[in-house]
């Protein structure tokens, strides 16, 4: 958690509580907040310790000690208050909350419920024989707004219920993350703002009346006012049965445990699941499980003493988008990706997030110097959700598309979502082979313009390697190739065999390895097969080479094995080394894919595919599918088994579903894992 200055004077506090007003006034209305939920719970714990201290200043609109701060209201009273929930930061905190609670009650809690805190708006939905007939928002808990115009768009809240019952469901309502991607383009194309997060679009949603469009939202029970006690547990299957969506639908589902130790660890399973969850959730929610447990330990005016809120780090945080960067990856494909003004989100300071596609800017509205919302879960690749367009100044710059390929100059194919340049894999051919045959790498005069074009398009040529087979013949098959031609492209060729380790390293165009890198390399280590022996430690010896830098080198050798073994057979690269000299600290022409770390968002996952793949996943065969996993940072392996975390499950996926199920392990659609790995699919 951050920490806020505990106010130290009264002008310090008014500031700090009015900061905390208007900042919430924009959270529970749908306008933006500016500030991270984590800078608003630190802003609110600094408030709390001041009026400790000085009880009589306390400002009666403070909004410590009341549900939504006090700043939401309603005209709609609840039945029972809805309440908020106290928060727990760390283990420790909850194992306080848990002991004095049990303090209160005499005796040992009777079991602990474990369920996701959904990161939406609390609501109440209204039955009568069994049909919805009213929905309203929490608001100040004592009184909500009605909001009954927009019940129809909520999936999982039944219009009638199982049975025909008067009873008051209480849930959370909010957009997954595909239905807010899918609001945010109805919004642009409406020319409407786009929502800034998840949780905002979710609020602005259920308040809209007349939109000539419709959003869809989502509804997760939890709760319901009517029925007689029941334990936490039985309740959310009962409310299951009667039709309404749970948090039991997800990989997230409750659970029951009856000890504290077994409570942590659920906290962390949901914690780790939090990445691939198809929605947001900004805690996990510990209940004393019994309906008397709950009776006994009763409720304060903000929050019920038996439930607490186990807060997890924000994976939303706002800063500037500084530029976009267009990079293509070894198909052509195409891809945007954000440069940030660098912002610490959980821990890690993230500076790139991906755009996925070019529709994905238009959809968001997205202008060069907005202030936008990141999000960063997990390992998952950072990705921008949208801009504050309440805070635009007039300043930004609109986003230019690029016209040609920005590796080739080729022509775009922009008939697909994901532009990809018209050369596909030959996009990576030419521009690698144009790169090779430069002055400073391999200085092969005759390759550059149309003529690495021409060798890549006659299939004479698909890598480096392939220049040092060409034959005189399958030259003079080439349009416009004449004796002489031939003859000079072949004597420049051979005379490319004998360049020194340096340039021919170099001309492997890897990733962050220019001319200076390449010199360096190839002094420290005097042959290829050297270089190729280094792990990753030994090249981080190397002067500029940093671990993560060393990682990506050896990752990106390995997968050049077969380039590097056929080089080697012609004898390219085993000259000796031109000296290590200064040089001109020019930047790295690199090969033009995107600069990822090497850890993906699978890093530390073991990965089984089964069933057939749907969506973008379709055309992979189970081969393809691994080296995507692999890609990703993760480890690739076809049976399910105790050490699997992850199982991609497709139509008809029989056993290894199965087993999978009875292990507990994480089951995603072909869907969701193309969107987890969407950065690494080619
Ligand atoms: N960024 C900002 O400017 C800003 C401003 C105001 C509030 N906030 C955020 O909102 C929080 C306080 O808001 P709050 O009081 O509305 O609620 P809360 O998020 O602290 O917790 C209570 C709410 O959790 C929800 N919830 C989700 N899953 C649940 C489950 N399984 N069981 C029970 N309840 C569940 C319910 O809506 C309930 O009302 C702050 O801690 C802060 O993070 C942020
Ligand atoms: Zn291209």
């Amino acid at each position: 958690m951050k920490d806020a200055a505990v106010p130290a004077s009264p002008t310090a506090y008014a500031d700090a509580v009015d900061t905390a007003l208007a900042a919430a006034g924009a959270y529970y209305a749908d306008g933006a907040t500016a500030l991270g939920d984590d800078e608003y719970d630190a802003l609110l714990r600094a408030i709390e310790a001041y009026e400790r201290v000085h009880p009589e200043q306390v400002r009666p609109d403070s909004p410590t000690g009341k549900v939504a701060g006090g700043a939401a209201v309603g005209d709609v009273p609840h039945s029972v208050p809805m309440l908020s929930l106290d928060n727990a930061f760390s283990a420790e905190e909850l194992a306080a909350w848990a002991a004095g609670l049990e303090r209160r009650l005499g005796r040992p809690v009777r079991g602990w419920c474990v369920e996701p805190k959904l990161d939406g708006l609390d609501v109440a939905a209204l039955y009568r024989a069994g049909r919805l007939v009213q929905l309203v928002t929490r608001s100040d808990g004592l009184a909500g707004e009605d909001i009954t115009h927009a019940a129809d768009a909520v999936l999982g809240l039944p219009e009638r219920l199982a049975e025909p019952l008067d009873v008051e469901l209480r849930g959370e309502v909010l957009l997954t993350q595909e239905q807010f991607e899918r609001a945010n383009e109805l919004r642009t194309a409406h020319g409407a703002t786009p929502f800034a997060n998840p949780r905002n679009g979710a609020a602005g949603t259920l308040r809209a009346k007349d939109r000539a469009y419709r959003v869809e939202l989502t509804f997760f029970g939890y709760g319901a006012v009517g029925p007689q006690a029941l334990d936490h547990t039985e309740l959310l299957e009962l409310l299951a049965r009667w039709g309404a969506n749970t948090a039991a639908s997800t990989a997230a589902r409750p659970v029951r445990r009856a000890e504290l130790s077994e409570v942590q660890q659920r906290i962390e399973e949901i914690a780790a699941l939090r990445a691939t969850l198809p929605f947001g959730i900004d805690g996990i929610v510990v209940k004393a499980d019994a309906a008397g447990d709950q009776e006994q330990a009763g409720s304060g005016s903000r929050a019920p003493r038996w439930a607490i809120a186990y807060k997890l780090p924000a994976v939303h945080q706002v800063t500037r988008l500084l530029e976009v960067e267009w990079n293509v990856g070894r198909t052509g494909v195409i891809a945007p990706r954000a440069v940030l003004e660098p912002v610490v989100v959980d821990g890690v300071t993230v500076t790139y997030a991906t755009l996925h596609n070019p529709a994905d800017i238009t959809r968001r509205d997205l202008m060069i110097g907005d202030r936008v919302f990141v999000h960063r879960a997990g390992d998952v690749i950072p990705r921008v959700e949208a801009p504050l367009v309440a805070e635009r100044t007039g300043a930004e710059q609109p986003i230019v598309f690029p016209a040609t390929c920005p590796r080739c100059g080729d022509a775009i194919d922009t008939s697909q979502q994901r532009w990809r340049c018209v050369r596909g894999r030959g996009c990576q051919a030419v521009a690698s082979i144009r790169y090779a045959a430069g002055r400073d790498q391999l200085d092969i005069e005759g390759l550059g313009g149309t003529r690495a074009v021409q060798l890549v398009e006659a299939g004479l040529v698909a890598d480096l390697a392939d220049l040092f087979t060409l034959t005189r013949e399958q030259l003079l098959t080439l349009e416009r190739m004449g004796d002489t031609s031939a003859d000079n492209l072949i004597a420049a060729i051979e005379a490319a065999r004998s360049r020194p380790l340096n340039r021919v390293f170099c001309a492997l165009g890897v990733r962050g390895t220019g001319r200076t890198m390449s010199r360096r390399i190839a002094a420290h280590f005097g042959s290829m097969a050297a270089i190729r022996a280094a792990d990753a430690a030994t090249l981080a010896t190397v002067d500029g080479i940093g671990a993560e830098k060393a990682q990506l080198i050896v990752t990106e050798l390995a997968e050049l094995a077969p380039v590097l073994e056929r080089l080697l057979a012609q004898q390219v690269g085993t000259a000796v080394t031109e000296p290590t000299a200064p040089a001109p600290a020019t930047a790295d022409p690199a090969d033009g894919t995107s600069g990822q770390a090497a850890a993906g968002p699978l890093s530390g996952q073991a990965v089984v595919v089964t069933g057939s793949m749907t969506g973008a996943l379709a055309e992979l065969s189970r081969n393809e599918m691994n080296e995507l996993v692999e890609r990703a940072g993760g480890k690739a392996s076809s049976s399910v088994s105790k050490r699997t975390t992850l199982l991609v499950a497709g139509e008809k996926a029989g056993s290894k579903r199965a087993k999978a199920e009875e292990l507990g392990i994480t089951i995603v659609t072909p869907e969701e894992f193309a969107a987890l790995v969407a950065a690494h699919l080619l």
